[in-house]
């Protein structure tokens, strides 16, 4: 069956604004992103991609504009909400909590550890069961991790990023956001996150990258949308650019064609 080409986008961002007082950081972004597709969210610092990225997963909803999942408008006025939408943000702190195994990470959640910190202690949580998926959601992205018992605080940086890519995942996420993954991360590290990145997008998850790395964005994304004082003013095919290409409309040097 041939899907038309609206089947396929799996978020659209219409229209988005964002003010904090006098400042107006978003003014009137709009793209889309298909499934399956890696997009780069470029942009000089204060540009807007951080204020874009929580509108999106719910930390402070846009004040005009429309955020829409698989075709429908989705209201996301919180975290929660936007997972219950299948949007699922990879923030740079990762959200871990050090002394739990990976299963416990894949499994609690910002919301769960804040709120009930104790349930673990309590034994309410059915271990045996968050093992099974978490081997099974491990096993999805092939990744390297040494053992899904492992505790968090023993991981490398690189590890830790597959562990809140699988979570992610875990959670069931058609869009899958992240900020920076590779930042903190050494030459090989970030080749495995890459790999990851390809992993899940050739599953039909639909990735939303921040960058400031254009070698990274030229390795990793498909389609780049670049932020320049709070507008979308460029979306351009990663392979038809170059990475001075992408320099220039980031620092508002060059404009799009
Ligand atoms: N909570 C806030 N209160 C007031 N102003 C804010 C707030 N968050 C962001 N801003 C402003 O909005 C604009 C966009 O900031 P934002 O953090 O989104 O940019 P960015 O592209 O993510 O930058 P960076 O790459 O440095 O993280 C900036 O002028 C910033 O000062």
């Amino acid at each position: 069956m041939v899907r038309s080409a609206l089947d396929q986008i799996a978020l659209e961002v219409r229209d988005v604004h964002k003010r904090f007082g006098g400042v107006h950081a978003l003014k009137g972004v709009s793209f889309t992103i298909n499934k399956g597709e890696v997009v780069g969210l470029l942009g000089d610092n204060g540009a807007g991609k951080s204020t874009l990225v929580r509108c999106i997963s719910g930390i402070h909803p846009p004040d005009e504009g429309a955020i829409l999942v698989n075709g429908q408008p989705v209201h996301i006025d919180s975290p929660l909400a936007a997972r219950e939408a299948g949007i699922e943000t990879v923030f740079q702190d990762l959200a871990m909590v050090p002394e739990f195994d990976i299963t416990e990470n894949l499994f609690l959640n910002r919301e769960i550890l804040h709120k009930n910190p104790i349930l673990r202690r309590l034994g309410w949580l059915d271990k045996k069961a968050m093992e099974k998926r978490a081997k099974k959601a491990l096993n999805r992205l092939n990744s390297r991790i040494p053992s899904y018992q492992e505790q968090i605080h023993r991981l490398s940086g690189g590890q830790r990023q597959a562990v809140a890519i699988a979570r992610a995942v875990n959670w069931g996420a058609d869009i899958v956001i992240m900020d920076e993954p590779t930042a903190a991360l050494g030459v090989e590290q970030s080749a495995q996150v890459n790999e990851l990145i390809n992993v899940i997008s050739s599953q039909g998850v639909a990735v939303l990258l921040i960058s400031h790395n254009m070698q990274h964005v030229v390795e990793t994304c498909d389609r780049a949308v670049v932020l320049y004082q709070g507008q979308s003013v460029a979306d351009v095919s990663v392979s038809d650019v170059t990475k001075e290409d992408l320099v220039g409309l980031i620092t508002g040097a060059k404009s799009a064609a």
